[in-house]
């Protein structure tokens, strides 16, 4: 069976992005790209960590008008990501189109909350409600959009994955016992979003920045 994991490749540096996915290649399912390294290094930057043969998650969140995400999707199509995240907040009229504009073979995941945010970071933007109100809220209305997934909290999963049985749920913010949470706010660990119903999980500096990133990838896949 494949690896749950899709270590979360946060850097600018080609190189150094390159050089971790080899290490850890044989403990993850694929390799999460998102801002820092897409801003840096462009479509060309992803076609090149694709040739290293794991799967790709392109997470990008794109927030905008429908056309406007549905025509950045369409200019991403020669990359075939396997996963593609857009903001669920940004409408259902937004979330079918970009469903309807990405290629066949590429899930169109919705982020739901951000992991780093919590209760009072929710209350700070005007919304009501708890973040499970609000990641059953979006999880819905994702749903109903036509998109594949979502992206929620390992907190939440469970819930979001009883109320969507088919749904697709990537769960980022997952820590291992005794290791810093960081800026995440809304943490599990591994071995608890998977039993929570994640479909899979981003792990990004516990793997990345530990000096040992091949050990430590191996460490977390023994707990799954
Ligand atoms: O709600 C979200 C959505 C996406 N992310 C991304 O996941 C990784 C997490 O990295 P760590 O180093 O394991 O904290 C990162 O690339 C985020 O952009 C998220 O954390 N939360």
């Amino acid at each position: 069976m494949h690896s749950p994991i899709f270590v979360a490749i946060d850097t600018t540096d080609l190189d150094r992005a390159k050089a971790i996915a080899t290490r850890v290649k044989p403990h993850v399912g694929g390799i999460k790209l998102g801002l820092e390294f897409f801003c840096a290094n462009g479509p060309a930057g992803v076609q090149t960590m694709a040739h290293l043969g794991l799967p790709v998650f392109l997470d990008l969140k794109l927030h905008d008008i429908p056309n406007t995400v549905a025509k950045a999707i369409q200019a991403l199509h020669l990359l075939e990501p396997a996963i593609l995240t857009v903001h669920a907040s940004g409408g259902q009229a937004m979330l079918e189109d970009a469903k309807a504009a990405a290629p066949t073979g590429t899930k169109v995941v919705a982020v739901t909350m951000l992991t780093s945010l919590d209760g009072d970071d929710l209350r700070a933007t005007g919304v009501t409600g708890d973040p499970h109100e609000q990641v059953l809220r979006l999880t819905e209305l994702a749903r109903a959009s036509g998109v594949d997934g979502i992206v929620c909290s390992g907190k939440e999963v469970a819930a979001a994955h009883a109320a969507w049985k088919e749904g697709f749920f990537v769960v980022p913010g997952v820590r291992p016992e005794n290791v810093h949470s960081g800026d995440q706010k809304r943490v599990v660990t591994p071995r608890a979003a998977l039993d929570s119903g994640a479909s899979i999980l981003v792990i990004g500096r516990p793997i990345t920045q530990a000096d040992d990133p091949d050990g430590a990838a191996r460490a977390i896949e023994a707990t799954l």
